[in-house]
């Protein structure tokens, strides 16, 4: 019945990774929240699908929006069960090329989302009695990745924030957990460097790009019952391009 449903929470849902998530997130069972930037594809897709959601524009690096559009939410589903980050984005360059207003864009959109939707949607979950709470990070984030020092060392910062955090809400029965996809299919790959994403490909086994439903599938697992004893991880989805 539509009112025993969950409601999950994506930001950053019109992107590659956003459209198949909210597709699969909806196919397990979930009402949608579809929050971005740019609502198009996104809002196209619920109508297209019949998705049982609804799409919001955000800027997730501003805090106080992140704010309102939660209490918008919370007052058109009543609660959140599940909240997934997927705001990212970089360029390739090298490091000692790069200028200061440049890294402060990188901050404001891998970083801060996460900070701020966290600080907003936590709050609905302790008094719901719990929560599944998933960052959609990097494999950069373990290995590091040349040409995206600063992106790795701001995805880097999202894993051990996310440790933090389900250290401190494990006792409200709230799952903080951590998916790592390799080099995939989507806009933000497609607009880096055709030779550096050749030679990313190159050193993974499996020899391809991820397909955004297997991000999607990993996502969707952390969002489900099955992970109810697991907090605080960090899953790859590279295709064994890192096996720590
Ligand atoms: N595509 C890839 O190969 C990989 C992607 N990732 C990560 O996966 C996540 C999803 O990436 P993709 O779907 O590939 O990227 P994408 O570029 O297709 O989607 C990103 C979405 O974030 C939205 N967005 C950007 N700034 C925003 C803001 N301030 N507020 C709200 N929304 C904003 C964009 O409008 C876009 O819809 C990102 O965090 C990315 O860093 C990690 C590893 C590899
Ligand atoms: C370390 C590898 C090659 C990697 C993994 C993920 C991303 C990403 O988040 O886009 C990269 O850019 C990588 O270089």
């Amino acid at each position: 019945m539509s009112e025993q449903k969950k409601v999950a929470v994506l930001v950053g849902a019109a992107g590659g990774m956003g459209l198949a998530t909210v597709k699969r997130l909806a196919a397990d069972g979930f009402k949608i929240a579809a929050l971005d930037l740019n609502t198009a594809a996104v809002a196209e897709l619920i109508a297209e699908a019949g998705i049982d959601g609804k799409a919001y524009r955000i800027d997730a690096s501003k805090q106080e929006n992140c704010n309102q559009v939660v209490e918008q939410v919370v007052r058109d589903f009543g609660k959140i069960d599940v909240l997934v980050n997927l705001v990212g984005w970089t360029l390739t360059s090298k490091f000692l090329e790069e200028k200061r207003d440049y890294w402060e864009k990188l901050v404001g959109i891998n970083f801060f989302p996460v900070l701020f939707m966290t600080h907003a949607v936590a709050p609905i979950m302790i008094e719901n009695g719990g929560g599944k709470i998933i960052f959609v990070t990097s494999d950069a984030a373990k290995v590091g990745s040349g040409g995206e020092a600063v992106y790795a060392g701001l995805k880097g910062g999202v894993v051990a924030f996310a440790k933090s955090v389900a250290r401190e809400f494990a006792r409200y029965n709230i799952n903080v957990n951590c998916t790592a996809p390799g080099p995939t299919d989507t806009p933000l790959e497609h607009d880096q460097d055709p030779e550096v994403v050749a030679r990313r490909i190159k050193i993974i086994p499996f020899r391809r790009w991820a397909k955004p439903e297997e991000q999607a599938a990993a996502v969707s697992f952390f969002a489900s019952d099955s992970s109810d004893y697991i907090t605080g991880q960090v899953l790859s989805v590279s295709g064994g391009l890192t096996m720590s």
